[in-house]
């Protein structure tokens, strides 16, 4: 049953050291090359992440598996695996790619809002190289069906860089274990660049040699090597705390294990929050946050590189009335929910509004007006319910949505606020 959060804030200032879970993203990628390896590569730190948690259990086949009865899609599904990954969009993405490879036939659906997520540009790359998929439903859309056991046909594909960088990270993390290898050729602009770099550094601390020249990638088929990969506390689940810092009047929070040096593109909130007078200091293997009051000055913010960081920096300039421009926002139609169209409606509920004018959009905040209380509809998106919650620094109740929204990536998050005394005693987890 879903269930809402109260947040309140008495004091201003906050005061506190916050254990951040591992980064999905490192641990989604670290675990497919796991699996693919046979053991050979070991992963520290899982996280604890829902999406994690769903794409571990699949791999070590502990998923539902439905047999000689009709699953939810009317199909068929005798002596087929029925894998279901909920809203995880990795999971969903790099399972894709990685079923291609097994001796299995399953059938790989998720939540209402995966269905609506598109994954044809994928489906197509895999057909090109070789791979045996079928729509179940919509053509385009999951759930798919995976025959597996792919036979190379090819080993050159080009694919749309400017939908979702995920479809390219499948493709590179199966690219070893292909008998040709991969070369592929990215076709016009690359979003989400950094997971794209994300996923190659990774590949290569397993032993997997790349290049990349111009638009073109290529892994040869190569082995993995013996080794162990760590991974890093979320940089995007840090976020959050930039955006408490700013919008305290004090803060001095220290968040353990975070470096300068990360795999995450989304580390750049740093450089970003220091426009807000947030200053990160690192030391003691961890990044210390102070805050001083600081005029504002920059007006523009390309997140191209770092869509996961939308929420938190649109909403707190909406929330200090900064009335910015974000270019880079074209993939946030197609995450968890539509994030422009929720960005909408919930800052309406402040008075602000987020106009799109082609591919700029601009916070106008004219009739910005912070109301006593506020109701978060969270559309299914942990990021909505985490960057809103902020706004308890400024305003005296914030009911918060279906709070276990934010179990995707970061289960501990109502927890960690009641430490800080945002949350009620007691939160979720
Ligand atoms: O590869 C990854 O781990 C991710 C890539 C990004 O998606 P897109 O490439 O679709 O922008 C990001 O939004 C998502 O949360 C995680
Ligand atoms: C977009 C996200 O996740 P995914 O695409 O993996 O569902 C996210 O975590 O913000």
């Amino acid at each position: 049953m879903k269930h809402n959060i109260i947040l309140t804030k008495k004091s201003k200032s906050v005061i506190g050291t916050v254990h951040l879970t591992g980064s999905k993203s490192e641990c989604n990628r670290a675990l497919i090359i796991e699996a693919l390896s046979g053991g050979k590569v070991k992963v520290e730190n899982i996280s604890d992440a829902a999406d994690t948690v769903t794409l571990l259990q699949v791999l070590s086949h502990k998923s539902k598996v439905e047999s000689q009865e009709k699953n939810d899609s009317g199909l068929e599904t005798q002596d087929l695996r029925l894998v279901n990954i909920g809203p995880a969009g990795t999971a969903m993405r790099f399972l894709t790619a990685y079923f291609t490879l097994q001796d299995e036939e399953v059938i790989l659906t998720g939540s209402a809002r995966m269905k609506q997520r598109p994954i044809g540009i994928l489906v197509d790359a895999l057909r090109e190289l070789g791979a045996g998929i079928d729509y179940v439903e919509n053509e385009g859309f999951p759930p798919i069906k995976l025959k597996g056991s792919l036979v190379q046909l090819s080993n050159k594909v080009s694919i749309k860089g400017n939908v979702s960088s995920q479809y390219i990270t499948a493709l590179l993390l199966i690219a070893a274990r292909l008998p040709f290898g991969l070369e592929l050729h990215i076709e016009g602009e690359l979003t989400s660049r950094p997971y794209v770099e994300m996923t190659l550094t990774m590949l290569q601390s397993a032993g997997i040699q790349h290049s990349w020249t111009g638009n073109v990638i290529s892994i040869p088929n190569q082995d993995f090597a013996e080794t162990s990969l760590h991974v890093e506390p979320d940089w995007s689940a840090a976020s959050y705390w930039y955006a408490i810092a700013a919008l305290a009047d004090d803060a001095e929070l220290f968040l353990p294990g975070l470096t300068p040096y990360s795999l995450q593109g989304d580390s750049v909130i740093t450089e970003i929050m220091a426009n807000f007078g947030i200053t990160s200091q690192f030391k003691d293997g961890g990044v210390y946050l102070t805050k001083e009051v600081k005029p504002l000055a920059r007006k523009i913010f390309d997140l191209k590189s770092c869509p996961d960081l939308a929420q938190t920096i649109i909403v707190v300039c909406a929330a200090l009335g900064h009335e910015a421009s974000f270019t880079g926002l074209e993939t946030l139609k197609i995450k968890e929910t539509d994030r422009i169209k929720a960005l909408q409606n919930e800052l309406a509920k402040i008075g602000v509004k987020l106009i799109e004018k082609g591919q700029v959009y601009k916070l106008d905040c004219s009739k910005k007006q912070i109301p006593e209380r506020i109701f978060v509809d969270t559309y299914e998106d942990h990021r909505m319910a985490m960057a809103f919650a902020p706004l308890a620094l400024l305003i005296h109740e914030v009911e918060i949505e279906d709070a276990d929204v934010v179990e995707k990536s970061y289960p501990a998050f109502w927890k960690d606020l009641e430490k800080v005394g945002i949350a009620p005693p007691n939160p979720p987890r």
